[in-house]
């Protein structure tokens, strides 16, 4: 009985498993077929074919070359995509699931996209800055760009920043007084120095504000500042903190969320208050501060302007002899930034671009929020912060290595100061040819912006090979990589400050040197950059030799957000007589 049950109890459990079996297997085969034929109907679509023309790593279906990013740091996909631009050239694809992205590093197709007025659109790798930026000049596109960018670049006037060399001067004053204690104490990090200087002149230029004044504000904006800049570096290396889903649930994000209501609640009160000043200001009949942001650079905006703007690329190259002469690029490219400087007849007004940007508001054709005036503030904070801070260590690290450099800088500072500790002024910094030749040579090794990615919205035909990369692809621009191209700049991995002199820059691609971006979505900042550069570098370059044990071949990089070393960027200090 026993014996004839067993089987009895067994039959329905066999035949069920064998359900679930055959269950099993029809919905494999069904969703490997439905698989299966959704990738050949990918492979029949326009997209995927002009991708596939591009030459690549072999490609999985479904996946695409995702294999190649799982498990890997973010830098660790940088050092990937440069290997794979040696192995397929100056166009490089490689596909993210059906997702297309294409790396360029060939001066004349990064023309084609960074020269357009069509190609403006960031990619979704932005997305992390959103919560901090909102909309800002940094991420926004389409129309809000173009107003904004109209209505922000003047406060970046080359008139404007020569009111900001007594900032630039005070505080790179204090931090060279901040830095006396590490003389002759062996190795420190000069990073955390540059950070920290760079925020305090960021808070007076933007906002106006100091962190010396009695409130604690200041300061805790500035530490929290410094401290997202952090959490956005975890976010691009970390796969989980890359997921919203996931990101959310961590103690990251709690803190994320108290660093913005810090730093938001501060730029948001600013925001009023000098609105409400401005209209108080204009109510009681006193009109708009004088000299107006207008009369400082000398052009009248006249309504409608704007849309004549739009369709006005900024000119490309201009001949040498033309070349405005102030705050170059260290490429012949102009921008718009050029063209506001040559209506140069204005006087000086210091005011941080917060009031500049309340008054252009007032005067322009532009509308613009509390809020969205409060965005753009966030986003001169953050953008102007890292990439400076990288940008001035870095010259410090690679000055404290060839010191034979280091020695033609001072010369050239002693050719203009002599003996004297006096500030510097403007007409100081349009004489330090040598210094400017040292910064432009530092960003071409190390450019804090490493890659620029753009989304296309139209189909490009690329200038040096015949392909057409679709709209929808990720294009990738490798700033890093083109400025390493041995074809472009002879021995790249020697720093050599020479190959900025003028006849080797007019020889060149003018897109072939790209720190700042170039065209009309170029980093406004940049004058603001190298003027400020160049009286920090100056001012402690004047006081410390600066020198460093480490080779450049040990320098470890970390690409994700803002290029930097993740061994600290080391040096020592002697004091100068
Ligand atoms: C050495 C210093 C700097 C470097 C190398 C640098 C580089 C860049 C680059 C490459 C871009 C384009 C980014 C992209 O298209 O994804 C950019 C954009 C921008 N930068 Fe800078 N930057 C520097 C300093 C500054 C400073 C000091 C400020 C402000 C005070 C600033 C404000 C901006 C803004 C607002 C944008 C967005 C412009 C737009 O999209 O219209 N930058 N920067």
């Amino acid at each position: 009985m026993s014996f004839e049950a067993v089987p009895e109890r067994m039959a329905p459990v066999e035949s069920g498993s064998m359900g679930w079996a055959v269950s099993v297997t029809v919905a494999t085969v069904l969703t490997l077929t439905a698989l299966t034929l959704f990738h050949l109907w990918m492979q029949t679509r326009r997209y995927v074919k002009l991708g596939n023309l591009i030459p690549g790593p072999a490609a999985y279906p479904l996946i695409g070359n995702a294999n190649l990013l799982l498990g890997k740091s973010h830098n660790q996909i940088m050092e990937r995509a440069m290997e794979l631009s040696y192995v397929y050239g100056t166009v490089a694809r490689g596909w993210i699931g059906y997702h297309l992205v294409v790396f360029l590093t060939e001066p004349a197709d990064v023309e084609i996209i960074l020269n357009s007025y069509v190609h403006l659109e960031k990619s979704s790798e932005y997305r992390f800055f959103k919560p901090w930026l909102g909309d800002g000049l940094l991420i926004s596109s389409g129309d809000k760009w173009r107003s904004h960018r109209k209505l922000i670049a003047p406060a970046f006037h080359q008139n404007v920043l020569k009111t900001f060399v007594d900032v630039f001067n005070d505080n790179s004053r204090a931090v060279v007084e901040r830095m006396r204690k590490e003389v002759g104490h062996g190795e420190f990090d000069c990073h955390d120095y540059m950070s920290e200087v760079t925020v305090d002149i960021l808070l007076e230029t933007a906002m106006g504000s100091t962190r010396t004044s009695e409130s604690k504000e200041g300061f805790e904006y500035a530490m929290a500042v410094m401290k997202m800049c952090d959490i956005l570096h975890k976010r691009q290396l970390k796969i989980h903190l890359r997921l919203d889903p996931l990101f959310n649930l961590t103690g990251v994000k709690k803190e994320q969320e108290r660093l913005l209501h810090i730093i938001h609640s501060l730029t948001r009160k600013v925001v009023k208050q000098k609105k409400a000043l401005f209209e108080r200001n204009l109510a009681e009949g006193r009109g708009l501060p004088s000299p107006s942001l207008s009369e400082i650079i000398g052009q009248d905006e006249k309504p409608g302007e704007q849309a004549k703007a739009k369709a006005k690329v900024p000119k490309a190259p201009v001949s040498p002899d033309s070349a405005p002469v102030f705050i170059s690029q260290g490429s012949m490219l102009r921008d718009d930034l050029d063209e506001n400087d040559e209506n140069d007849i204005g006087e000086k007004r210091r005011l941080a671009f917060l009031d500049l940007m309340i008054e252009s508001a007032k005067t322009g054709a532009t509308a613009i929020s509390d809020e969205e005036i409060k965005e753009e503030v966030d986003t001169i904070m953050f953008e102007g912060h890292d990439t400076t801070a990288a940008g001035s260590s870095f010259v410090l690290c690679l000055l404290g290595i060839h010191q034979d450099v280091q020695e033609r800088v001072y010369a050239e500072q002693r050719q203009i100061f002599g003996d004297s500790r006096r500030p510097v002024t403007f007409a100081d910094t349009l004489e330090m040819k040598y210094l400017e030749r040292v910064i432009f040579e530092t960003l071409r090794m190390y450019p804090p912006v490493p890659i620029i990615a753009r989304k296309l919205n139209e189909d490009v035909q690329l200038a040096s090979r015949s392909y057409t990369v679709p709209a929808g692809t990720t294009v990738v621009i490798g700033t890093y990589k083109i400025h390493r191209r041995e074809d472009l700049y002879p021995e790249p991995e020697r720093f050599n400050p020479d190959n900025f002199l003028p006849e080797r820059t007019q020889a060149r691609h003018y897109y072939s040197y790209i720190p700042f971006s170039a065209g009309p979505r170029s980093c406004v900042g940049r004058k603001y950059a190298m003027l400020k550069l160049k009286v920090l570098l100056s001012t402690i370059l004047r006081n410390y030799k600066v020198l460093s044990n480490v080779p450049e071949k040990e320098f470890k990089l970390q690409g994700d957000i803002i290029l930097k070393r993740t061994d600290g960027f080391r040096v020592q200090l002697e004091q100068r007589a």
